[in-house]
Parts: structure tokens; sequence; C-alpha cells
């Protein structure tokens, strides 16, 4: 379905003193990131820590306050293309699409606003659904999936937006352990493939298990690097610690101080 070949050259993700908050107030601080084209990036951190917020960030639907990021293109724009999971709770499922509608638009950049579905799209649809282990929900309304078939659903849309950078933000939250191994096995082949992957986990033992490169947020940068050196207890004791004492109602952030965390260099995957 993928053709490896055809995936346009990448740049890889730069962020450059990277402050994003939400009405002024910053939610992650003066990030300095290099992320080599290619990645597997697990991005773990405690709750609030800004994962969520880098995520959307990269994937365009947020403005930086201050700083860059680059080596991504914001969405509908030239360049390689950049796709995005939000998190499993915040989908909208009130839509009356069917599953297969909903995964077609998957295909968007190939038939754009001006034009037409034709049949061998919905026939692209359909095997990105089979792969998915959807055969037979085509004509189901989109509502009417389980929490673990619409997770299946969206990683077959994923598969037709043929993105060089994939965001997931918490892809395997409140799915069994059969279809997060089946999801992670898809995971695993856009990464082969050569295609950068983002994901946001809270599950340190999976990103140990799958994970060669981790980025620790606790609303900066705490470690990032090979798993098992940014990952280490030290390092996510740290998180624990820099994020408890975060006051909301602090003024405008001043430079992040340099502490024990400074980012390990940065790996190939
Ligand atoms: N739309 C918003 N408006 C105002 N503040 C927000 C908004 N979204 C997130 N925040 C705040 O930004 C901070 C970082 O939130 P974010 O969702 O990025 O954290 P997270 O690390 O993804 O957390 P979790 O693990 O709980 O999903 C939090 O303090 C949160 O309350």
């Amino acid at each position: 379905m993928i053709n490896p070949d055809s995936l346009p050259a990448q740049r890889g993700i730069t962020c450059s003193d990277l402050t994003v908050g939400y009405d002024r107030h910053p939610a992650l601080h003066h990030l300095n990131l290099q992320v080599p084209a290619g990645t597997l990036l697990a991005v773990v951190g405690p709750n609030g820590a800004g994962k969520s917020t880098w995520l959307k960030v990269l994937a365009g639907l947020l403005r930086p306050m201050t700083g860059t990021v680059s080596g991504l293109s914001a969405p509908g724009q030239p360049g390689p293309r950049v796709a995005y999971l939000p998190q499993h709770d915040q989908a909208d499922r009130s839509f009356p699409v069917t599953v297969l509608e909903m995964v077609t638009m998957g295909l968007w950049h190939a038939f754009g606003a001006w034009g037409r579905l034709r049949p061998e799209h919905h026939d692209r649809a359909r095997q990105a659904l089979a792969a998915v282990g959807l055969q037979g929900f085509e004509a189901r309304p989109i509502d009417a999936l389980s929490g673990g078939q619409w997770q299946r659903a969206q990683f077959a849309r994923l598969m037709l937006q043929d993105a060089t950078t994939v965001l997931l933000d918490e892809p395997f939250a409140a799915i069994d352990r059969r279809t997060t191994a089946d999801l992670l096995a898809i995971l695993h082949r856009w990464h082969a493939e050569g295609r950068t992957v983002v994901a946001v986990l809270h599950d340190l033992d999976l990103v140990r298990a799958h994970f060669p490169t981790t980025l620790v947020l606790a609303r900066r940068c705490v470690a990032y690097g090979p798993t098992a050196e940014a990952l280490s207890d030290a390092h996510w004791a740290e998180a624990l610690a820099l994020h408890e004492p975060f006051d909301e109602d602090a003024p405008l952030c001043a430079p992040a101080p340099l502490s024990t965390a400074t980012p390990l260099a940065p790996v190939q995957a």
C-alpha cells in the first residue's frame, strides 16, 4: 500500500528555544531539540507536562509564543506531510459518517478540496480497513465503533495519509493488549519505512520495549536521547519533582536555567 521510495526528503524536526502556551501562560518552556528524520520517539512525562501541547505545535495547531519549529509543513501546505492523531477522548464522533467515509478522508491530499472521490479511493480505504482488521465495518456509523475499533479505524486513516511524520497522542490509552500489539506492529512498519514517528505515552514499560529514543518532558526538556539513558529513574524522579511545584499563575516565563537534566545527544533511530 505504501511505497517508502516515494517519501519526500525529510529534514527532521528542529525546535529552537521553543516556548508554547495558552493565554500567555507557558505550558512548555525553551525547548531546544533536534529529532533526526526517521526517529521513533516516545514522549513521556507527568500529567500536564506539556506533551500534548508539544504535539499540537508540531502539528501546526498551536503557534509558538517564542522560538521556532522547523522541518515540518503546516497542514495543507506543500512539503513533507504531517499526520496527527489527537487523544482518543477528544474525537467528536457525532458526525453522521460511515467508517469507510471517515477513513477515505485520509486521502484528502490525493483528491483535494475540489477533487472527486473515485472508486479507487474507496478501494484503498477498504484495503486500509482490512489491514487494521476492520474488514466488514465499512458501512458502520463511526459512533457505533468500540474504543479499540475506533483506534484501528484511525490508524487506517493515518495509513492513507502517507505522511513523512506521524504524531500520535496516547494512541494506546484504554486499548486492550491485542489491539495495542496490532497497532504497535503498524507503528514499527512506519518506522521501518523511514517515517518519523512521535508518540506520547504513559506506559513506561511499553516505551522501554518498543521505542529507541525518548523525550522526558516536565514543562521543559528533562532528558532526550536513547531510551535506556533518557528514561532513567533519576530523570523520571526529576520530571516529577520539576512538575509538582509549577505555578499556573506565574508571570511570563524567563529562560529555563540549565540543570543536571541537560539533554543527551540526539541519536539516529
Ligand atoms: N486549551 C488550553 N487552554 C489553557 N490551558 C491549557 C489548554 N490545554 C492545555 N492547557 C494547560 O497546559 C498544560 C500542559 O497541558 P498538556 O495537555 O500539554 O499536558 P500533557 O503532558 O499532555 O498532560 P496529560 O498527560 O495529562 O495528557 C496544563 O497545565 C494544561 O492545563
